[in-house]
């Protein structure tokens, strides 16, 4: 049984309709991947499946469950969690502070203040420090763990690696290496191609809101993934004059 299926979801903002008509459905232990330029809808579609943005239309269906009507909180308790683009942490309160609050949103399970430092190594020498005092990498882990701490079923994760150092992302992703070994399903936003074609098993590419490519990643290029990228198609040669 699939974990979520999504049914032509629709969100606006305004006038402005942001994701059309999105279908797809995940697998548990999938990680998709979901890619196109700025704008595509990208962020819209995370918040949407999290409650935290109103569908315009269409069904989610999580675990057999339909959350139409249900807020972002009752979804965290049934087990999705997003990591947002930008991190919202609580910049006044600890590290440890931070992840302990959260757990409190969510289920029971592997997950737990211990087993989320063991993941995330880079925590331990900064447990007492403010969140606002962390560099971008350190606050980026601390964003993950606080949605570990919840013991999540589907991990939403928008652009984890926007704004850091290369040396800060490759911590990061080191981190969800040991999450998904926890067989954790996951839904990925990410810029960066080699790391999205490294990591994800599918890649889902949106256009102004549709998707306008789908595939698993062993059988896709990035090449192919580009054109869909912009909205290009390879063009016939133009007719010589004669
Ligand atoms: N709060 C908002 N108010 C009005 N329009 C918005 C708002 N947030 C997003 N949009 C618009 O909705 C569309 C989809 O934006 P969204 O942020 O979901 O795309 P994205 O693929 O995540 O882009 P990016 O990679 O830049 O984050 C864009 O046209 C954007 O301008």
């Amino acid at each position: 049984m699939n974990l979520l299926d999504i049914h032509q979801l629709d969100a606006r903002h305004g006038l402005l309709q942001a994701v059309r008509g999105v279908s797809l459905s995940l697998k548990p232990g999938e990680r998709l991947a979901l890619v196109g330029a700025n704008g595509a809808g990208k962020t819209t579609l995370l918040r949407t499946l999290a409650g935290i943005h109103p569908a315009a239309g269409g069904r989610v269906v999580f675990d057999g469950q339909d959350l139409s009507g249900h807020s972002a909180h009752q979804r965290a308790a049934l087990g999705m969690a997003l990591v947002p683009e930008g991190r919202r942490l609580f910049g006044s309160m600890t590290v440890a502070e931070n992840l302990q609050v959260a757990a409190s949103a969510g289920r029971r399970g592997p997950w737990h203040f211990d087993s989320v430092v063991e993941a995330l190594p880079q925590l331990k020498p900064k447990l007492k420090a403010l969140a606002s005092a962390l560099s971008g990498g350190q606050q980026q882990a601390v964003a993950i763990g606080r949605a570990l701490m919840t013991n999540p079923r589907l991990l939403l994760l928008d652009e984890v690696s926007l704004g850091l150092s290369p040396a800060a992302v490759q911590g990061v992703y080191d981190s969800l290496a040991r999450v998904v070994a926890m067989q954790t399903t996951l839904i990925l936003v990410e810029q960066d191609l080699q790391r999205t074609f490294a990591f994800a098993d599918r890649i889902v590419c949106l256009l102004e809101g549709r998707i306008v490519a789908s595939g698993l990643t062993r059988e896709l290029t990035r090449e192919e993934v580009m054109d869909h990228y912009f909205g290009h198609r390879r063009q016939a040669p133009a007719p010589q004059e004669a």
